[in-house]
């Protein structure tokens, strides 16, 4: 039965890419379910490329990619390709993490508005509430962000470098961020160029020219990166 299986993904012999070419290049591994992997390497090593072959936004060019989990992946992408003058509030853009469940066109119910509600205090954002995205730091932004990922309740969370450009302070909010996602049994997948953040991680893929270099405990796997 699918959610015994204890990966969320089972990627064997995969190659991907844009328009023809090659990105990713028969890259066979495990992402475990429930826990949090790092995906590391250099620029260009294929690092957003998997995570959008993970999110359904690539497509598999060969090989095969078995997915697990059940729901609409939520997809944190980087925060500075967030458009800066964006005119939404906070409150509106984590709202916005409940269409996936109703669609854009359609009323909120109370309980989407309870569940943004929550979302926002959880990462610490109700008294930002009303306040426009463009006129937020880079930490409060990517926590409005990670707050509209929790908002759609999926069981998978996929990041693209969520710490990048962000202070210390930041950082770690976000990381016991996901922490805390984890422990409620979701499946968290990030990119990072943070060492400190994959450490963290319970699994760990090392990327390097689209070819995958390592995989396993971070432990072991970043004395290679
Ligand atoms: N939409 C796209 N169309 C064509 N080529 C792309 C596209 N997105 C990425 N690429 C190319 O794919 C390669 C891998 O890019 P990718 O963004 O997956 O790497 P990355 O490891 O995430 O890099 P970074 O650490 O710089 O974010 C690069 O050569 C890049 O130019």
């Amino acid at each position: 039965m699918q959610h015994t299986d204890d990966a969320a993904f089972r990627i064997a012999t995969l190659t991907a890419g844009y328009a023809g070419q090659s990105v990713l290049t028969e890259i066979s591994a495990t992402i475990p379910r429930g826990r949090i992997t790092a995906i590391v390497g250099p620029n260009g090593s294929g690092k957003s490329t998997l995570l959008g072959i993970l999110a359904g936004t690539v497509t598999a060019q060969s090989g095969s990619v078995h997915r697990s989990t059940t729901q609409k992946p939520a997809f944190v992408v980087q925060h500075s390709a967030i458009p800066a003058a964006l005119p939404m509030t906070v409150r509106e853009a984590v709202a916005m993490g409940r269409w996936a469940h109703r669609g854009p066109w359609r009323r909120l119910t109370r309980d989407d508005r309870e569940i943004a509600r929550a979302c926002l205090e959880r990462m610490g954002l109700t008294d930002l509430a009303c306040r426009r995205l463009d006129t937020l730091s880079g930490g409060q932004r990517q926590r409005t962000l990670l707050a509209q990922a929790l908002a759609q309740q999926s069981d998978l969370v996929l990041l693209d470098e969520p710490s990048t450009g962000l202070d210390a302070a930041s950082r770690a909010e976000i990381s016991r961020a996901l922490a805390e996602i984890s422990a409620t049994g979701v499946t968290v997948v990030q990119a990072t160029h943070d060492m400190a953040e994959a450490e963290q991680a319970d699994h760990c893929l090392l990327l390097r020219d689209g070819r995958l270099e390592a995989a396993g405990h971070p432990k072991e796997v970043l004395v290679r990166a």
